[in-house]
């Protein structure tokens, strides 16, 4: 799904080849400061590469127009991100991007029910906790059905039940509907019980990969 070649970016990150697979969960794990992050970024094309290229479906990610790379790859980032207004104006933002029919009200109730946000579509969002924001990212993320979903690790602010619950939904949402996950995690055990591929990833360099 994506190859990462000759990648340099900084002095953060050198990486000669690496393959994130379609329909497989991918996790990269290793220490804080390692690049995972920066690497979540750099195939979202959020940020350049210096040298070398990312490709997504072997075009590279700089020359696709970033609302259709956008409408495919979306990211949940480590800090949840919530909108101004209600439950319900979170949940159709996207679809203001993508052009696409804003769903039912059972729909929307259907994927806070998965999400375990107990909450009206009239709440308003700024009053939900971090925990519960985080929820309701990923129930927006995932009405709209990207084909790869990015997930870096929910901030360590969160109870671990709603990390839990994040994870768990983000690995049936890709084996029910055949869709491409790259995750990071510090959690071996996450890596090891989720991950089909598992990316090492220390002081910028990939250090290991392992097929699980
Ligand atoms: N745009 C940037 N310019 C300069 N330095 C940066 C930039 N982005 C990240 N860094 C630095 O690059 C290193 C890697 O950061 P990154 O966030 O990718 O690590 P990480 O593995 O995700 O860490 P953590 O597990 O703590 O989130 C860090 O030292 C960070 O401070």
């Amino acid at each position: 799904m994506f190859i990462l070649q000759d990648v340099k970016f900084k002095n953060i990150l050198v990486i000669d080849e690496l393959e994130i697979p379609a329909h497989k969960i991918s996790c990269i794990i290793g220490p804080s400061g390692a690049g995972k992050s920066t690497l979540l970024r750099l195939i979202n094309n959020l940020i350049s590469v210096d040298q070398g290229q990312v490709l997504y479906r072997e075009k590279n990610v700089e020359e696709i127009n970033p609302i259709n790379l956008r409408r495919e790859v979306m990211m949940l980032p480590q800090k949840p991100v919530t909108f101004s207004g209600t439950v319900r104006d979170n949940l159709e933002i996207g679809f203001e991007l993508t052009e696409r029919e804003v769903p039912k009200e059972s729909i929307m109730k259907q994927i806070l029910n998965r999400v375990q946000l107990d909450k009206d579509l009239a709440f308003q969002a700024k009053k939900l906790s971090g925990g519960e924001k985080q929820r309701l990212s990923l129930a927006r993320i995932l009405l709209l059905k990207p084909e790869v979903l990015l997930l870096d690790e929910p901030s360590s602010a969160l109870d671990e039940e709603t990390e839990k619950l994040i994870i768990e939904e983000v690995v049936r949402y890709v084996r029910e509907n055949n869709k491409t996950s790259l995750m990071i995690t510090h959690s071996k055990r996450v890596a090891e019980t989720y991950g089909d591929k598992i990316i090492m990833l220390n002081s910028g360099k990939v250090i290991d990969e392992v097929e699980n």
